[in-house]
């Protein structure tokens, strides 16, 4: 059986920093989350900061209220946070960590260090409606944790492969560290999603990790948008991911005959319901 396709959560949150360099009205993110919902987006991700730096709460109210799809709110676990997302009801919460003085989100929540304030966190947001995910680095104790914290749903953090040279030892390592913490939670029945710095060139790669259920990407879209139109932004990006998935899959199917073969010493007999 085919699994479902894999979905595009698109962030808008560099709509809104352009607006803000400028503190004009335009361009305006809400337009651009219901452009990018007709072309073909799944979902749209919003993060809003402390700082404020891009996102307004003028935006995330407006966006709860006219979204076709659902709005995934990415956000600290502080008691102001919470209590907006207790207010807002958002879909999708997605925890994050948060550093004032950070470009872009450097690492993944601690959730073994803040056990307690993540899980209770969880808790108050499930109360509320929403469905809760953990932004974590692909680490076996950081994904036990996040199951044991009542989370249903992780998205790993692929910055540190996004961001390693392609084909150099530490993208391999961190691309192994990827599908093995996807495998690992995709065992423990947790939804996996997946982004951060995700582009063109590398979303195949990670759009083929086993049991991805949504990748989320920003920066690039948003840039390539500049150029050929956010729909064309949109859709490209979704023609990759699909690719990617039926690599993926196709990957697996060979690695599964393979095994079978080394282990029955003759070809493929459909046994195995393929
Ligand atoms: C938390 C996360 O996943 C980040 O990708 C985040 O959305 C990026 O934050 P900025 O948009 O502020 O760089
Ligand atoms: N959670 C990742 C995200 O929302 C998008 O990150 P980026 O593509 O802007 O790096």
């Amino acid at each position: 059986m085919h699994p479902p396709r894999i979905l595009l959560g698109v962030n808008i949150d560099h709509i809104a920093t352009l607006r803000q360099a400028r503190g004009t009205r335009y361009p305006d993110p809400v337009q651009a989350a219901l452009l990018a919902e007709e072309s073909g987006a799944d979902g749209i991700t919003v993060h809003l900061r402390e700082d404020r730096r891009h996102i307004q709460l003028r935006d995330v109210k407006l966006l709860a209220e006219v979204l076709n799809t659902r709005m995934n709110l990415e956000m600290a676990v502080t008691e102001e946070m919470l209590t907006l997302a207790e207010d807002i009801r958002p879909a999708h919460v997605c925890l994050v960590p948060e550093k004032r003085e950070e470009l872009t989100t450097e690492g993944g929540l601690d959730v073994v260090g803040g056990f307690d304030a993540v899980a209770s966190a969880c808790q108050r947001l499930a109360a509320a409606g929403c469905e809760v995910s953990l932004f974590i680095d692909p680490d076996a104790d950081q994904i036990d944790a996040a199951q044991r914290a009542g989370a249903p749903v992780i998205e790993l953090h692929t910055g540190a492969y996004a961001e390693a040279h392609p084909g150099s030892e530490t993208a391999t390592a961190e691309y192994q560290r990827l599908t093995a913490a996807a495998t690992h939670a995709v065992s423990l029945g947790l939804v996996v999603n997946a982004g951060h710095g995700l582009h063109y060139h590398n979303v195949e790669a990670i759009a083929a990790l086993p049991g991805i259920n949504e990748l989320n990407i920003g920066h690039a879209i948003i840039a390539r948008a500049l150029f050929v139109g956010l729909k064309d932004a949109v859709a490209d990006m979704k023609r990759l991911i699909i690719a990617g998935q039926e690599a993926g899959l196709m990957a697996a199917l060979d690695a599964h005959d393979h095994e079978h073969e080394e282990q029955h010493g003759h070809g493929h007999d459909g046994c195995c319901g393929h």
